[in-house]
């Protein structure tokens, strides 16, 4: 059990995170290493700790994201670029955070996505940082030699952790249609990855997911970092705790400014909790921004209409929001090759049946999505030239657009950045994910399916998540900003295509009985972008909207994580992101938690 609001309010703690999330987590257990340091988290969601929460089961995934006993379910405001179209967008509600409710796959970003945010002016933070403190995280456990040879792929043990608190591994249930689909991939001139957790992840590969080898049961947030750490005395986690502001020391808007605590709700009620050294945000990339803003620290303009009172002029608050997206391409198989998939948990009696399997460590409901390609725009679309002339024509809108001289600060060097990543070919802003079954619709009975998730990583379009109210518990308006640069349409457009390339080469075609989404009527660049914008959903990686980066370019923190005019109020999650990777986000949000707790402990 975590603590009662009698351990907390009106007390005083060295340390109050605001967040129990993925990095709030880590975070948390970093400080509190140091027994003589006190430290409070303050999580909105309840625990959920209990075995047999449905969170631990990793199969078939996504299925406690709706509920919000588990889950934020938010709304994005009309995107205008997807006819006005309203994009749901869930986070993890609960101790543990998304890692709680995430779809378990754990791989890292390319070794250069990760060097741009140094080279973005934010000195340290480059790939050698990153590599270290995931191996730090990490404790993984390779498979056997037989389901090596099945992947026809050797982990690089040098490149993974061996003691970390954070479990991983291959799944024991394999999907066999993977081994076909890589081929496939192959055949298309996608070849393998060279090292997926080194740095080098560009190709086709197996990746593994953080399930506790022991138990098959999900390894998160709150089973690495909470429960080894919840017998001590230094370390506090209230739950249910909705933080609403920090509160500050002086009344003067100085540009030094001081915590002295947290306003926090408890069961409808107020609380103050006092600190003595810092207050850390790790309220996830859409709602840091919400508690820095009830904070007053922001634009003016989102601020004074509420009636917030300003204390710290930072224009780039809950500005820069960068997503990725995907959109799906489905296959039904044909009856006579079907291979198991999770469509067969449409039957209750067949989940239920898992479930009890899982129990004793076996059947599906162990399985994770494994199968993935990250491949740069230049090995998706048809030729490289057709990639080369996109770019080119990209770099020509971005330069005179900066001659113009219309960008928001710091946008410049964002875009210059990703059109080099791009252009160098080393990212891999297209990623093809393999599902197998149906993702999203409803499965006709006794029909097996595999669903092309194509991702697009490197957005140029830029979103915002703001305020609109006082009040803690409504939520902030959220504009993913979807497809505001064209671009990324015509990049969205090029992956659907690639993914239906590969649904026609061998060994997958012969396995596909037809195309059923989007279908064969669908043939057209304006009928697939029809579709895109119809079907384009978000794939929960959102970054960058406390971003650290220097304060000129619209930077919310510094380096160490400071937010900008105050002394002791930091930011620990995946907000501060300086630009997006090409990687799925939970090993970043570990990574920043880790950093984080070693920054502050030096600092303070
Ligand atoms: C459905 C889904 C699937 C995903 N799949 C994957 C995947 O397979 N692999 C992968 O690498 N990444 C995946 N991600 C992304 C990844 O999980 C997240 O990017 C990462 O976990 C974010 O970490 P964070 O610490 O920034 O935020 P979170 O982990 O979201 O933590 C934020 C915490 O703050 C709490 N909070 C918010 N507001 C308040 C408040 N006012 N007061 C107190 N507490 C508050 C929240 O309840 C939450 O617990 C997925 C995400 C989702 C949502």
């Amino acid at each position: 059990m975590a603590n009662s609001i009698k351990d907390v309010a009106d007390h005083a703690f060295d340390y109050v995170i605001a967040g129990g999330g993925t990095a709030g987590l880590a975070l948390a257990a970093g400080l509190a290493a140091n027994s003589s340091t006190q430290v409070l988290v303050l999580e909105a969601g309840p625990e959920n700790l209990e075995e047999s929460s449905p969170i631990r089961i990793p199969a078939p995934p996504g299925v406690v994201i709706n509920d919000p006993k588990y889950a934020w379910v938010f709304k994005s405001s009309p995107q205008k670029h997807l006819e006005g179209r309203e994009v749901v967008v869930q986070r993890g509600r609960t101790l543990g955070g998304s890692s709680a409710v995430n779809f378990t796959v754990w791989n890292h970003p390319p070794a250069g996505d990760v060097d741009a945010w140094e080279k973005l002016g934010n000195p340290g933070w480059n790939w050698e940082l990153f590599q270290k403190y995931a191996k730090k995280a990490e404790s993984f456990t390779s498979s056997s030699p037989e389901r090596q040879a099945l992947y026809r792929q050797e982990p690089h043990l040098s490149s993974h952790g061996v003691d970390g608190p954070l479990k991983t591994k291959f799944p024991d249930w394999v999907f066999k249609g993977d081994v076909i689909i890589q081929d496939a991939m192959q055949n298309l001139g996608i070849p393998v990855a060279k090292d997926p957790y080194g740095g080098d992840p560009i190709g086709t590969s197996m990746l593994a997911a953080c399930v506790d080898p022991r138990t098959h049961t999900r390894s998160y947030a709150a089973t690495a970092y909470y429960l080894p750490n919840k017998e001590k005395a230094n370390l506090k986690v209230l739950c249910n705790a909705i933080v609403e502001r920090v509160v500050f020391n002086d009344q003067h808007n100085d540009e030094n400014v001081e915590a002295s605590g947290v306003q926090f709700i408890h069961d409808g009620v107020k609380h103050v909790v006092h600190v003595r050294k810092e207050v850390v945000i790790c309220a996830g990339a859409l709602k840091t921004p919400q508690i820095l803003e009830l904070s007053g620290i922001g634009s003016r303009d989102i601020l004074e209409p509420l009636g917030i009172k300003p204390r710290i002029i930072l224009p780039g608050v809950g500005e820069n929001l960068q997503e990725h997206a995907f959109c799906g391409v489905t296959f039904e198989l044909q009856s006579k090759n079907a291979f198991e998939t999770l469509d067969l948990f449409n039957d209750k009696a067949f989940a239920a049946e898992q479930h009890k399997l899982h129990k004793e460590q076996k059947g599906m409901a162990a399985m994770t999505i494994t199968n993935f390609c990250f491949a740069p725009l230049k090995s998706t679309t048809e030729t490289p030239s057709e990639a080369v002339k996109l770019i080119a024509l990209q770099r020509q809108n971005i330069e005179e657009r900066i001659r113009s001289g219309t960008l928001p600060p710091g946008l410049k060097e964002q875009w210059m950045m990703q059109l080099e990543r791009m252009e160098e070919a080393k990212s891999g802003e297209c990623e093809i994910v393999i599902i197998p079954g149906l993702f999203g619709g409803a499965a006709e009975p006794g029909k097996a399916y595999v669903t092309l998730i194509a991702s697009a990583n490197s957005m140029f379009s830029r979103g915002s998540v703001h305020v609109t109210s006082c009040d803690p518990n409504v939520d902030p308006a959220i504009d993913l900003g979807y497809f505001a640069e064209e671009f990324d349409l015509k990049l969205v457009t090029e992956m659907i295509k690639f993914a239906r390339r590969l649904g026609e080469t061998e060994p997958l075609k012969s396995i596909i009985a037809k195309e059923t989404v989007p279908g064969s009527n669908v043939t057209t660049d304006e009928q697939i972008q029809d579709y895109i914008k119809r079907t384009l959903s978000s794939t929960y990686h959102t970054v960058s909207t406390a971003v650290m980066l220097p304060r000129d370019m619209n930077g919310v923190v510094d380096s160490k994580l400071r937010v900008y005019g105050t002394k002791n109020v930091r930011v620990a999650d995946i907000s501060i992101v300086p630009l997006h990777v090409a990687a799925h986000t939970q090993s970043t949000a570990y990574v920043i938690g880790g950093v984080a707790a070693d920054i502050i402990m030096k600092d303070t």
